[in-house]
């Protein structure tokens, strides 16, 4: 397996973690993690669930501050930063989730607009309160992820790829130099997940966004990640250029389970078709004769 690369500072590192543990009660979330990640990267985190991935990410944003360890981020030691410094920092890195977070009750439009608050003062109430330069750099980004003629509907009426590319022009609102992304493809199917990959790749590149982004299917990290770091119980146990990626690496981090989108999509197929048996069996079984 390949060693993590835990020393050897990286210049240009955007991203440092140095020793990071974090415990939540008697549960290690994250045990002596230490990573760089270089400007300009896409780095996709691997791992069972419970592995760490999420409790990872939410420290390069402030969400979680670790027990022991450092955190460096564009320049700031994450932890140390509360108010306007932790707002600083979390309006220069976009986060984007496996439910999407938007809010259903709004125009797409609105929702892009949302990802601008932490540049504006106070509170905006519908289209009215924002700035036009504002509206018009929200109205791009929706351009660029292709939902340009989706503007004006309300976001809870867009399919599940759909909403996540909402919520992608929400997160370059923001201008970010760094894109989070959690599970952001869990959600979706083989299809949509493949396409906003593979817009992620693609704004990053435009842009040149650093981008983390948690997964779970390794056929995808393969596609579209440039280095893939694995985790397991709480600890990096692989750190390697995608290319360099082997079976016996992805089969260390996850054992005997299934990993690439098809197998996932298998497995989902089983569960359904499983609970639907067991609905079905319930619904068969003769009623239990009244209680005299
Ligand atoms: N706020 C919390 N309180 C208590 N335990 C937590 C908390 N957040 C995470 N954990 C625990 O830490 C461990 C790592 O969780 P984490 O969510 O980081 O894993 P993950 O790899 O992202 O999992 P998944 O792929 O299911 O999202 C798990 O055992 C989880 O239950």
């Amino acid at each position: 397996m390949t060693a993590p690369a835990t020393t050897g500072p990286a210049p240009d590192a955007l991203i440092r973690l140095s020793g990071v543990t974090k415990t939540f009660g008697s549960t290690t979330a994250l045990k002596d993690a230490s990573l760089q990640v270089s400007r300009g990267e896409i780095v996709v985190l691997l791992g069972l669930s419970g592995s760490g991935k999420s409790t990872l990410l939410r420290h390069l944003d402030g969400l979680e501050i670790p027990t022991s360890g450092d955190v460096e981020v564009l320049g700031a030691a994450v932890p140390s930063l509360r108010g306007k410094a932790l707002r600083a920092l979390r309006s220069r890195v976009g986060f984007i989730f496996q439910q999407f977070e938007l809010v259903p009750s709004l125009t797409v439009l609105e929702n892009v607009l949302t990802g601008s608050l932490s540049r504006v003062r106070g509170p905006r109430l519908g289209l009215w309160g924002y700035a036009k330069t504002a509206k018009i750099q929200a109205l791009e980004h929706l351009d660029r992820v292709g939902l340009l003629d989706r503007a004006y509907q309300r976001s809870d009426t867009l399919s599940g790829g759909q909403q996540q590319r909402v919520a992608i022009a929400r997160a370059l609102m923001q201008k970010p130099d760094i894109l989070l992304a959690d599970e952001p493809v869990a959600s979706l199917d083989p299809e949509s997940s493949d396409q906003v990959m593979a817009l992620i790749r693609e704004i990053a590149a435009d842009e040149g966004l650093t981008v983390v982004c948690s997964l779970h299917q390794v056929d995808l990290a393969i596609n579209w990640a440039d280095r893939i770091v694995g985790l397991r119980h709480g600890e990096i146990v692989l750190d390697t250029p995608t290319t360099d990626l082997t079976k016996s690496e992805v089969m260390e981090i996850y054992g005997r389970v299934a990993t690439t989108t098809a197998e996932l999509r298998a497995v989902q197929v089983e569960l359904t078709d499983a609970a639907i048996d067991a609905a079905s069996a319930a619904t068969d079984a003769p009623a239990k004769a009244p209680v005299a």
